[in-house]
């Protein structure tokens, strides 16, 4: 079997929970070649976002044409674009090259309450990006931005499912990190029907790149050809230990643990 490409599209976070450092390091837990296209650099701890340095548009198109054109990509996912400009570059790259299937992250703010995309874009990333996902993974306040409604209920939600689906995605995955509740569940919604992924609500403050790590678990899994189910329920599975296990690291939101599973994981998708 050929070895498993995944690129990553996404900012670059200095404190190593989120971003581009938390995809790389996904994708080599779950067995995947990873690759990155850098869209900006962040100054960012577990307490604060202190610095943003866009990158070029110049210089993310190149990265992403260097890879495809001589690696090859089996999956991709993006994750902070920071500015409309960079999000042109990257729909021109993905429909040029291809790059199928793609995960999007939309990322617009840390978990430090810092804005990573510029609030004019955030509309703009459902007309450029959105129509270009096999799959979209908004937090809740994410998704409330993506359909301008406040979604308080199960039934309010699963409708914005149906609208984003009706936006361009193939499917979306509105996550329950936001949400209150003795559980975390996620809620799938494929175009045909809704699927649940639940996990026990873990009582912590080390959620940091949560979101990132989430959704680079989903896109390795896709690289290795698994179907978009099979991949969430072992993302799913992947989350769930990083956060159970928190290597305490820093005095704000420390990041996931994302070599827990080889220590603690019980579950058998895991191995
Ligand atoms: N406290 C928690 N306990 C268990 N799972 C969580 C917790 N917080 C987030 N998750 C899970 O982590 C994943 C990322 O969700 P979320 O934190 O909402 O994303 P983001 O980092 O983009 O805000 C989801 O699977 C969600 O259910
Ligand atoms: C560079 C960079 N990219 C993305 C994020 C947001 O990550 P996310 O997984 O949504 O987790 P939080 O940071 O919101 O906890 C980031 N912080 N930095």
């Amino acid at each position: 079997m050929s070895t498993p490409r995944a690129l990553t599209i996404a900012g670059s976070d200095s404190g190593g929970g989120a971003g581009i450092q938390a995809d790389l390091k996904t994708f080599q837990e779950r067995d995947v070649f990873g690759m990155s296209a850098v869209t900006a650099i962040t100054a960012q701890n577990t307490q604060e976002v202190t610095g943003i340095y866009e990158c070029s548009e110049e210089a993310v198109t190149r990265q992403i044409e260097a890879v495809a054109s001589d690696i090859g990509i089996d999956a991709a996912k993006t994750g902070m674009i920071a500015s409309i400009t960079i999000m042109k570059a990257v729909a021109q790259q993905v429909e040029k090259h291809r790059i199928h299937p793609l995960v999007i992250d939309p990322v617009m703010v840390a978990k430090s309450g810092d804005s990573l995309l510029e609030k004019e874009a955030r509309q703009a990333l459902k007309r450029i990006l959105l129509p270009l996902a096999h799959l979209i993974t908004p937090n809740l306040p994410e998704a409330e931005v993506l359909t301008g409604k406040m979604l308080d209920t199960d039934e309010k939600r699963r409708d914005a499912a149906r609208h984003i689906v009706d936006m361009g995605a193939d499917a979306v995955i509105i996550k329950g990190g936001h949400v209150t509740g003795d559980s975390a569940d996620d809620l799938l919604f494929d175009g045909e029907s809704f699927h649940v992924f639940s996990a026990p609500r873990l009582n912590t403050r080390h959620t940091h790149g949560t979101g990132c790590t989430f959704s680079a678990a989903i896109t390795a899994e896709l690289a290795k050809g698994r179907e978009l189910l099979k991949a969430i329920q072992i993302a799913k599975a992947y989350i769930t230990e990083a956060i159970r296990h928190p290597l305490n690291l820093g005095r704000g939101h420390g990041p996931t643990n994302h070599f827990a599973y080889r220590h603690f994981a019980q579950a058998e998708e895991l191995r």
